[in-house]
């Protein structure tokens, strides 16, 4: 087990922590872990699933958005000329993972309205448990910008791990991952696979294990599903 990742653990699993290249942050807050144990109720509904992925993200984003690059603007109050700040150019690209990805999508751009929004639609084998990707659309160069990465559910890693190749291969060297539930299994295939390239992690919670089918334990069942239905 990687080291990093243990010391996460002794830490109690919040806060940010740096674990090797890759920096994983737990929101500890209260109407974190409320909203949260309602997404993992089975009784809960795709509707108010939908709701709560939502809220939950919004949540999640104001952390994940601390670093984001802000430029000084000049305004004029009711009372005085002031200085303040503006989110700043080239504009932050936001990409959920489809099909998860996508409930988190409206939440994220909410707190970052500029921001541009590309596509990766990605699918685990659940046999296998390897990722594929079936659709591609974002800018081909990503060099200098900040990009954030949805997706619900980080569970052997091995999804995440591709879809971040994608941007650094298109030149990205600032992205920060937005995901609801992470495992330590894939927590450690992050630490493995991209050694040496700065990533951020924001999660809700890093759960205790995988299941033999690869499912988050407790975890939330399959968002994808539990969001829009089964596909098949
Ligand atoms: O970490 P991993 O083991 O790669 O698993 C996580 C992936 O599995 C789920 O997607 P899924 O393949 O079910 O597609 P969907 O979003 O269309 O349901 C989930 O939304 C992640 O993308
Ligand atoms: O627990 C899991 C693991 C992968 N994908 C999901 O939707 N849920
Ligand atoms: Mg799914």
């Amino acid at each position: 087990m990687a080291y990093g990742l243990l010391r996460v653990r002794a830490l109690g699993l919040s806060g940010p922590v740096n674990v090797v290249d890759m920096r994983l942050h737990v929101v500890d807050h209260p109407l974190v872990a409320h909203k949260l144990t309602t997404l993992r109720d089975q009784r809960t509904d795709s509707p108010t699933f939908r709701r709560l992925a939502d809220e939950l993200v919004t949540l999640l984003a104001y952390e994940a958005t601390r670093d984001v690059r802000t430029e000084a603007v000049d305004i004029t109050t009711p009372v005085t000329d002031t200085t303040g700040v503006r989110l700043s150019h080239p504009r932050p690209l936001v990409v959920p993972i489809l099909r998860a990805g996508l409930g988190m999508l409206d939440g994220m751009v909410r707190l970052l309205p500029t921001a541009e929004v590309g596509f990766l639609g990605m699918i685990r084998n659940e046999e296998t448990l390897e990722a594929s990707t079936y659709a591609t659309r974002m800018p081909e160069d990503l060099s200098g910008r900040q990009v954030y990465v949805l997706d619900p559910m980080l569970a052997t890693g091995g999804t995440l791990v591709a879809a971040i190749r994608e941007l650094i291969k298109r030149g990205a060297d600032d992205v920060t991952a937005v995901v609801l539930l992470a495992a330590p299994e894939g927590v450690e295939l992050m630490e493995r696979e991209l050694a040496g390239t700065p990533v951020t992690v924001v999660t809700a919670a890093v759960d205790d294990h995988l299941n033999e089918h690869g499912y988050i334990v407790p975890g939330l069942g399959d968002a994808g599903d539990r969001l829009y239905g089964a596909a098949e």
